[in-house]
């Protein structure tokens, strides 16, 4: 982390809360009412990607693009959320803050939200972003640990944030159990829980009965339900769209899919495909497309993509952000990257057992260090 001096006291209280309705009604420029609103992440999932690279430059440019185009609300953070920024999950290039506040200061009608993950974030990280200016707070935890985002919840809505909640993983548990998590949520001031495919292995109904389950126990109190997808089994869209017809209200993208694995639902692919089918999103096809095209797509190193190793997160139900770490271990330790994930798979590793990568990817060198041993005869 950067600049920690900013105190509790020193941070201004917002007078007013964000309510249910407001969150669909206001629309960024493209106008009107919308059915269902995007949160585009290219900045936060999208820095997994870029090895948490982002330049200053290209979040203002990004910034810029998605509010020009009418999308209201936008992630910016380390790929890990606040304090991310570690040797365990990647040092970031820019300190997240000073990200934080160039986006704020390049929007002009879209909000920006960050993620944390309470244990690796705290409440104090929380303040800081919301003191440079965020204002929604996105808390994450494992699909079967909501009661640990409590106190962040009571903290986000004491600050005048809208909250939202972000079950990881969602593929591994039962719709039963992710709504009853959903409901700790809600009850510690969630306004939104989304069931999030961090491994992109939910496949058509499993998203959409898990969205059906979380909203028949929130949506009662009037909270929303949302869907954040990746595309390791190419699913990220459909899932989208069968989540809005269970009816989620808030849906996650990713410019030119810029996400961990192989990405996440590309936004200008969400925007079109809702447009073609009659749902209001709020967001400018025209203006959405040419932030792909002409903004993202000349900074990125490398598009993520669907390949053995990414589609094996999906096949195997791993944590899509692994991916680079287990390439890392591919490499250092001469063993196949898909190999190393099938296996975090098989452990069912979560986010936080990163160090894990390794400790297979050893194990995965010393059986074939013993089998190339075997094969020449010596005992
Ligand atoms: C911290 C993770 O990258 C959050 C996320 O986007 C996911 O679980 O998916
Ligand atoms: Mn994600």
């Amino acid at each position: 982390m950067g600049d920690m001096s900013i105190r509790p006291e020193d941070v201004p209280v917002v007078e007013r809360e964000v309510t249910e309705t407001e969150v669909l009604e206001h629309a960024g420029s493209a106008g009107g009412p919308a059915d269902v609103r995007i949160t585009d992440s290219t900045l936060r999932d999208g820095s997994h990607a870029m090895s948490h690279q982002f330049t200053e430059g290209q979040v203002r440019g990004v910034v810029s693009a998605l509010d020009r185009a009418g999308v209201q609300v936008i992630e910016v953070t380390h790929g890990d959320g606040l304090g991310g920024s570690s040797f365990n999950y990647g040092f970031s290039l820019v300190d997240e803050l000073d990200l934080i506040a160039a986006a704020v200061d390049e929007a002009t009608q879209a909000r920006i939200a960050v993620l944390m993950l309470p244990g690796l974030a705290t409440v104090r990280h929380l303040r800081q972003a919301h003191a440079v200016g965020a204002s929604v707070a996105r808390i994450a935890t494992h699909c079967t640990e909501a009661d640990v985002s409590i106190q962040h919840f009571g903290e986000a809505r004491a600050l005048g944030m809208e909250t939202v909640g972000f079950l990881m993983l969602a593929h591994s548990t039962t719709p039963e159990v992710l709504a009853r998590n959903a409901r700790i949520m809600v009850d510690a001031g969630a306004q939104c829980v989304y069931v999030v495919d961090s491994a992109g292995a939910l496949v058509l109904a499993d998203a959409q009965e898990r969205v059906t389950a979380v909203l028949d126990e929130i949506g009662r109190d009037g909270a929303q339900v949302g869907f954040h997808g990746h595309q390791n089994l190419s699913m990220g869209v459909a899932n989208s769209v069968l989540a809005y017809q269970a009816g989620a209200k808030q849906i996650d993208g990713a410019l030119c899919a810029l996400g961990a694995g192989a990405g996440n639902s590309p936004t200008e692919v969400l925007a079109a495909t809702f447009e073609r089918m009659g749902i209001r999103t709020g967001v400018d096809l025209g203006e959405v497309l040419s932030a792909a095209e002409e903004v993202v797509r000349p900074f990125v190193p490398r598009l993520p993509w669907m390949d053995r190793a990414s589609i094996t997160q999906g096949y195997a139900g791993v944590y899509s952000s692994f991916l680079l770490h287990a390439e890392r271990a591919a490499e250092r330790y001469g063993v196949p990257a898909h190999e190393i994930l099938q296996k975090v798979g098989e452990h069912g590793y979560v986010g936080g057992q990163e160090d894990m990568i390794i400790d297979i990817a050893l194990q995965l060198a010393e059986e074939r260090d013993l089998g190339d041993l075997a094969a020449t005869g010596v005992r």
